[in-house]
């Protein structure tokens, strides 16, 4: 007799994972290899930006009291009586009808207050002396210290991940080593006898195995170390003793396939047998209605579905999230917006379905269409989506024009809890 599971809903089951420890400890790692991590700790102003009161343009820094009565009829001529380059400090105080030639980025030569840029001068042929014909205000053009940063302000929280722009304020403020959560190792297992490498030829019954590339893929992008360790046959004992082998040398396990009802679905006598604890083995959602997820002493075991589209949505649902917090991400979740359906989908479900779809930003409005063929066991429409279509679980389907909920996959910023969509429609 067939075990009868009882699903759960798809925001139960995210909070039941989400709710459990995440540690992996934290490291320092070289600013260089910080991209893609996220902050442990929130990014402090060591010194003021800019440290020093300094010149936005090439140009003559002068003293501001020296200008006043300059005009178009009464131009004022004043000795330039050094040059400096940004990096140096000027050597000499300017008195009195005297000024300093400067270049971007330089320090504020002493006792000067404003800067002349070059093309508002007329310069002596012999560079000697330079002549204005407007006044400038003391202050005029300094870009003064401080005004963008001040020392101790929190640049940035905790929680970010790192790109670019976050890397070059950790440059400027001396982050030459970056304090950030350790990546989890993740083994990933590939289970099914009718399994093929993506090197080999078919043959008949068997297919090639979609599953571990795509989830070792998936992984990268939620920034964790994967470490693949190969198919599995659907043979109890050998997958209980590979399992056993390697959950010593991981933070989390991934496997693929045998966790539904079937004659050669050992993940659930697995998990029985480890005395893993199974937070669920049945979610109210497609694809991916099979995902289990159990723990054992702490680490988490994500049994995602064999059929390649199921796979994909429980491992961007459950794994991924807990991947992202475990890193400390403030936002491990896909970032939630809202489209317009394009093309209808008629087809109804009991249960909240995840729709791999194509959502483009144009015109200043989201449209979400459904990517390819819909079923649980079709690859190809995940190489053409890039968002998943919330379709709330109801007796009818969607018309095109309905406004949807949308995850966005692969974007940059994330969301910070799971939304609850509606679960079911009436
Ligand atoms: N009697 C029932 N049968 C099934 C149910 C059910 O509730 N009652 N659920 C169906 C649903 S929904 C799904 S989803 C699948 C889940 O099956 P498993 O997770 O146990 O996965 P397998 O049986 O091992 O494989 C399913 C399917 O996927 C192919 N597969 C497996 N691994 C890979 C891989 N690495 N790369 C590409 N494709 C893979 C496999 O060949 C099967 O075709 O169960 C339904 N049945
Ligand atoms: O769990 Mo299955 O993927 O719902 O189709
Ligand atoms: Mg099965």
């Amino acid at each position: 007799m067939v075990e009868k599971r009882k699903p759960i809903h798809v925001l139960e089951a995210v909070n039941r994972v989400m709710t459990r420890l995440h540690t992996s400890g934290i490291e320092k790692i070289p600013l260089e290899e910080a991209g893609g991590r996220w902050l442990a700790e929130p990014v402090i102003a060591d010194e003021a930006v800019p440290p020093f009161d300094r010149s936005p343009f090439d140009g003559f820094a002068v003293r501001s009291s020296d200008t006043t009565d300059a005009s178009r009829e009464h131009p004022v001529t004043l000795r330039v009586i050094e040059t400096v380059g940004a990096g140096h400090i000027a050597g000499k105080v300017p008195g009195p009808g005297e000024a300093v030639r400067v270049m971007t980025g330089t320090i504020m030569p002493e006792g000067t207050d404003a800067i002349v840029m070059f093309e508002l001068t007329k310069e002596a042929e012999d560079g000697s002396s330079m002549t204005i014909s407007r006044s400038f205000a003391s202050d005029d053009n300094v870009v003064k210290k401080g005004e963008e940063m001040l020392k101790g302000d929190e640049v940035l929280a905790s929680g970010q991940r790192i790109h670019a722009g976050i890397t070059a304020a950790l440059a400027t403020f001396g982050y030459a080593k970056v304090t950030v959560a350790k990546k989890p190792r993740v083994g990933v297992f590939a289970t099914g006898t009718e399994l093929l490498e993506p090197g080999d030829k078919l043959e008949p019954g068997k297919i090639r195995n979609s599953n571990a590339p795509m989830v070792v893929e998936q992984l990268k992008e939620a920034g964790a170390e994967p470490k693949y360790f190969g198919q599995l046959p659907d043979d109890f004992d050998h997958c209980y003793e590979q399992v056993t082998d390697v959950l010593g040398e991981v933070d989390a396990l991934i496997t693929t396939g045998g966790v539904s009802v079937g004659d050669f679905d050992f993940l659930p006598a697995i998990y029985e047998k480890l005395g893993a604890e199974v937070l669920f083995n049945k979610v109210a959602m497609r694809p991916g209605s099979v995902t289990t997820v159990a723990f054992k002493d702490e680490k988490p075991l994500f049994g995602l579905s064999g059929n390649p589209s199921a796979c994909f949505v429980g491992f961007e649902l459950f794994a991924a999230p807990w991947v992202k917090k475990a890193m400390g991400a403030g936002k491990p979740y896909l970032k939630q917006t809202k489209a317009v359906l394009g093309k209808s989908f008629p087809k109804p479900n009991p249960f909240t379905r995840f729709v791999r779809g194509h959502a483009s930003f144009e015109n200043g409005s989201h449209t979400v269409i459904p990517a390819g063929l819909d079923k649980s066991q079709v690859v190809t429409s995940l190489a053409l989506s890039n968002a998943l279509i919330v379709l709330p679980g109801g007796t009818r389907g969607f018309e095109a024009g309905d406004e949807v909920d949308v995850f966005l996959l692969r974007g940059d910023g994330g969301s910070a809890f799971y939304e609850p969509v509606k679960e079911r429609r009436t």
